[in-house]
């Protein structure tokens, strides 16, 4: 159970300041998406829950300081997929996935039957079973978005911070790891954040959204509240309009300009 809380915090890099003031909670076993136009500083609050950029103001996961933790205390609080990650090419899907469990080995221990036993649900709840054995350079730009999803899922970690998590996937598979992640915060109560440009995968997966437009924060609640025509109008620039479907479900649609 790892909520997450962040209190008037500030961040960038070096002499950049990106965010600013940023305060936001998310309780444990919540999921919320961080949206706003390119370039508004999504990416850069990720790292920063993540623990990985310099922060003034608090950072607390678990109620725990981020930056009073060890290296491999973060790693099994929190679980990080960056947008574009470096990956191995040499390396088979198996292996990546079982670097996931390293936070949670003995030192010199390697990985033991009960690892292997996660990572093969892993591969097998993201349809990557019949790649276990295939070389990370020889697979599809989706199918290595699915791969480091399962290095995290493996991690068993009580937060999620995803960026971009559907980037280069086909909208059958955006819709399966979507809902792979939110099976893992009903069964596990797993806490979620992630960035997501698809608004309308944000308004029907997450229970709250945070509008980030230059580095603040300027709306943040419910899915109907912060996407709204005038909101996307002023800080994307764009014309849409929010429909809602026979289910109840919240569609953000672009709508072009005549
Ligand atoms: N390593 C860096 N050094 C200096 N400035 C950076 C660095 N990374 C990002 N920035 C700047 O910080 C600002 C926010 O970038 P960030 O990547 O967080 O935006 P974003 O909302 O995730 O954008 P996008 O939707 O385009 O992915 C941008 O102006 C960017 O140029």
């Amino acid at each position: 159970m790892t909520g997450l809380r962040l209190r008037n915090v500030r961040s960038g890099y070096g002499e950049r300041t990106v965010l600013r003031e940023v305060t936001v909670e998310v309780p444990s076993g919540g999921w919320l998406a961080i949206v706003g136009p390119n370039g508004a500083g999504k990416s850069t609050l990720l790292n920063t829950m993540a623990g990985l950029l310099p922060a003034d103001g608090e950072v607390l996961a678990d109620g725990r300081a981020l930056r009073t933790l060890s290296a491999r205390e973060k790693a099994r609080l929190i679980a990080f997929a960056p947008q574009d990650p470096v990956l191995p090419d040499g390396i088979t899907v198996t292996d990546y996935a079982l670097l996931g469990r390293t936070p949670h080995l003995g030192p010199l221990a390697r990985e033991g039957a009960a690892d292997l036993s996660i990572v093969d649900e892993v591969l097998h709840r993201l349809d990557l079973a019949g790649l276990a054995g295939r070389r990370l350079g020889t697979l599809s730009g989706g199918e290595r978005q699915r791969a480091v999803l399962a290095r995290v899922l493996a991690q068993r970690a009580g937060l999620l911070l995803l960026d971009e998590p559907t980037t280069g996937l086909d909208i059958g598979h955006a819709q399966a790891m979507l809902e792979l992640i939110d099976r893992l915060r009903r069964e596990d109560g797993t806490t979620v954040v992630s960035t997501l440009h698809d608004l309308t995968f944000a308004a029907q997966y997450a229970d709250e959204i945070l509008l980030l437009a230059d580095g603040e924060v300027v709306a943040a609640g419910a899915p109907a509240n912060v996407l709204t025509g005038p909101l996307l109008q002023r800080h994307y620039g764009a014309t849409a309009e929010i429909l809602t479907t026979g289910g109840g479900e919240l569609v953000i649609a672009p709508i072009r300009r005549k």
